[in-house]
């Protein structure tokens, strides 16, 4: 119910194309059984062979209604269309503004190919909403209104048989059909979902399939669920098909009551004969504004199912509260950690343990440690995408909390192992991180990360495409882009997140001298399991199980034959 309220709240705004949507539809319906009506009566008077002039109005009737008819019919498609797709961009802005809070923190719980399938698949759904949900009982109720009023001029017992048949179709079969349907709509939005997700996560991770012979068993698993759903689809076009079965089978009854009255009605010299065919034949035509109400339960299902789906989402409490209020000025960009604790759920392990550490301005910090110690978490941290538990980060004197999370990022570079590069060109990739920058500024970064005189080589230059997450540049050509994009977002502060990790040892000794010249007065946090080229640390921070259990530089730590320098004579220097 409540993504239900939650759509209708959508469509509010748009209340006026909505009724000219309704009145629109009932017209179309109108001109049908108008045409039905003046054709009918056009051509039981005709055969009573009167002056053709008797016979005029009739047909400009017959003429205005089969006009009529096809241009209402287009204004109402316009029209519900465009209310339609109208609400639609509204869903999409609502979904897109209630899932950004949420990266990354909380949308790790969703597999990408269900995160897709509600972005996509699930915002689609609700195209139904106005056209095969809310508007055919609308206009059901305004046709019965409109044509029982005039059948009524002939006899109210025809109103009675009209309206008989209205409640019978458009109550008692979609009831019927609920009750056959239950649980059909909902199914069908799951199992799209699920097949969405299983066809992603194959893709994501054909290579590995491919390598360890699984293929088959995925595309087995990937079978199974669209032969569900197949079922499903299968069931409701039975069901479909019964409807229209019996919604026929109404409409046939009330055209043959509706001439069994009318004979008889004729025969008392009640009516005259010439209405006969005119009432049996818009009778018959108002139906069709009964055919739609049949699966109206199930798309309703379907839509609740679906819109579900997406507050599930948009009402998920984000990792992070963000400060409404301004940011303070920071004093001195100081990174100070004390006592801090964090974990990511509850029930678990603290992932980081009474840490306590700083970095004084254009200082520069490393943490290293085991896989697992904490390391990572540290930037989920500083970068506010996770919010911790106990003790404080400052920056600048002021607790992190105080600022927005979009401010904090605007102090932070971060240069890590997996840098994204999108499907675009260079300087899309570039822009990224400061969509102002003008030609010298990108030129002069690129320099400096010394990709310059490569992007020059390229047919189209800076307006070269780097193919999907940058496919078409080497490793170290991936990761001097990264560099120049830090260097062009030009912060204060500078993370270095494995950011040597995946390179061969020839390529990251030629890219270690651009992140070198990167730290050059930056305050810098550098995270590693690698030992190498942390001489130039102020301090190194050695993490275990979310504890510092050695600090110091680099020959002091060698020199307390710990646990540095354990991971030292075992390779990790290497
Ligand atoms: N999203 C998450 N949800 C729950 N637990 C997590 C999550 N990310 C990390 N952890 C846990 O937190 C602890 C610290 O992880 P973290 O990624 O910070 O370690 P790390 O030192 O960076 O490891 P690595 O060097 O392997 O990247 C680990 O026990 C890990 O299992």
């Amino acid at each position: 119910m409540k993504s239900m309220t939650w759509l209708t709240r959508l469509m509010l705004p748009y209340w006026r194309h909505i009724i000219l949507a309704l009145i629109l539809s009932a017209l179309t319906i109108t001109s049908h059984i108008g045409l039905m009506v003046t054709s009918a009566y056009l051509l039981a008077r005709a055969a009573l062979h009167p002056p053709v002039l008797d016979l005029m109005v009739t047909i400009v009737g017959v003429r205005f209604f089969g006009i009529s008819r096809a241009v209402f019919r287009y204004l109402e498609r316009y029209v519900s269309h465009d209310v339609t797709f109208r609400v639609l961009s509204q869903i999409r802005v609502k979904f897109y503004q209630g899932i950004e809070p949420l990266a990354p923190a909380r949308l790790l719980n969703f597999r990408s190919g269900d995160l897709l399938s509600r972005i996509v698949a699930d915002v689609e759904i609700q195209q139904n909403l106005f056209l095969r949900v809310f508007a055919p009982p609308f206009v059901a109720l305004l046709v019965l209104l409109g044509y029982g009023l005039f059948l009524a001029r002939y006899d109210t017992r025809f109103s009675v048989i009209l309206a008989v048949c209205f409640l019978v179709g458009g109550l008692g079969i979609p009831w019927a059909i609920k009750g056959l349907s239950r649980g059909v709509g909902r199914q069908l939005v799951d199992l799209k979902a699920e097949l969405n997700t299983q066809v992603a996560d194959t893709l994501l991770g054909i290579t590995e399939l491919v390598a360890y012979g699984r293929v088959q068993a995925y595309l087995d698993e990937i079978q199974r669920t669209d032969k569900e759903l197949l079922g499903q689809q299968r069931r409701i076009a039975r069901l479909s098909g019964l409807s229209s079965a019996l919604m026929g089978l109404i409409a046939n009854l009330g055209l043959w009551l509706v001439l069994v009255l009318g004979i008889m009605l004729v025969e008392n010299g009640k009516l005259s004969g010439v209405n006969l065919g005119m009432l049996a034949l818009g009778t018959f035509s108002s139906f069709e504004a009964l055919f739609p109400l049949a699966l109206v339960p199930h798309h309703l299902e379907k839509n609740r199912a679906a819109a579900d789906r997406l507050l599930e989402l948009i009402e998920a409490e984000p990792a992070v509260k963000n400060n409404e209020t301004l940011s303070p000025k920071p004093d001195g960009l100081d990174l100070v950690f004390t006592d801090l604790c964090f974990r990511y759920e509850r029930d678990e392990p603290w992932a980081l343990n009474h840490l306590s550490f700083r970095i004084p301005k254009q200082g520069k910090v490393a943490i290293v440690g085991p896989s697992g110690a904490g390391k990572t978490s540290v930037v989920n941290l500083l970068l506010r995408f996770w919010e911790y538990d106990e003790g404080r980060i400052d920056l600048g004197g002021h607790s992190l909390r105080e600022y927005t999370q979009e401010d904090v990022r605007c102090f932070i570079g971060v240069l890590t192992q997996r840098t994204h590069l999108f499907n675009a060109t260079i300087r899309e990739n570039l822009l990224l991180a400061k969509p102002e920058g003008t030609e010298e500024e990108l030129i002069q970064a690129s320099q400096q990360a010394k990709l310059h005189d490569f992007i020059l080589t390229l047919p189209q230059g800076y307006d070269s495409y780097v193919g999907e997450g940058g496919f078409q540049l080497s490793g170290g050509q991936r990761q001097r882009l990264a560099i120049a994009r830090v260097l062009l977002k030009n912060a204060p502060i500078l993370i270095l997140d494995e950011a040597m990790a995946g390179l061969d040892p020839l390529t990251e000794r030629a890219v270690m001298d651009e992140v070198y010249q990167l730290m050059e007065g930056r305050t810098t946090l550098v995270i590693t399991h690698r030992l190498i080229g942390l001489e130039k640390m102020d301090e190194i921070l050695v993490l275990d199980h979310g504890q510092i259990v050695e600090r110091g530089n680099h020959e002091e730590l060698l020199r307390q034959e710990g646990l540095y320098h354990k991971m030292w004579v075992t390779g990790a220097g290497i």
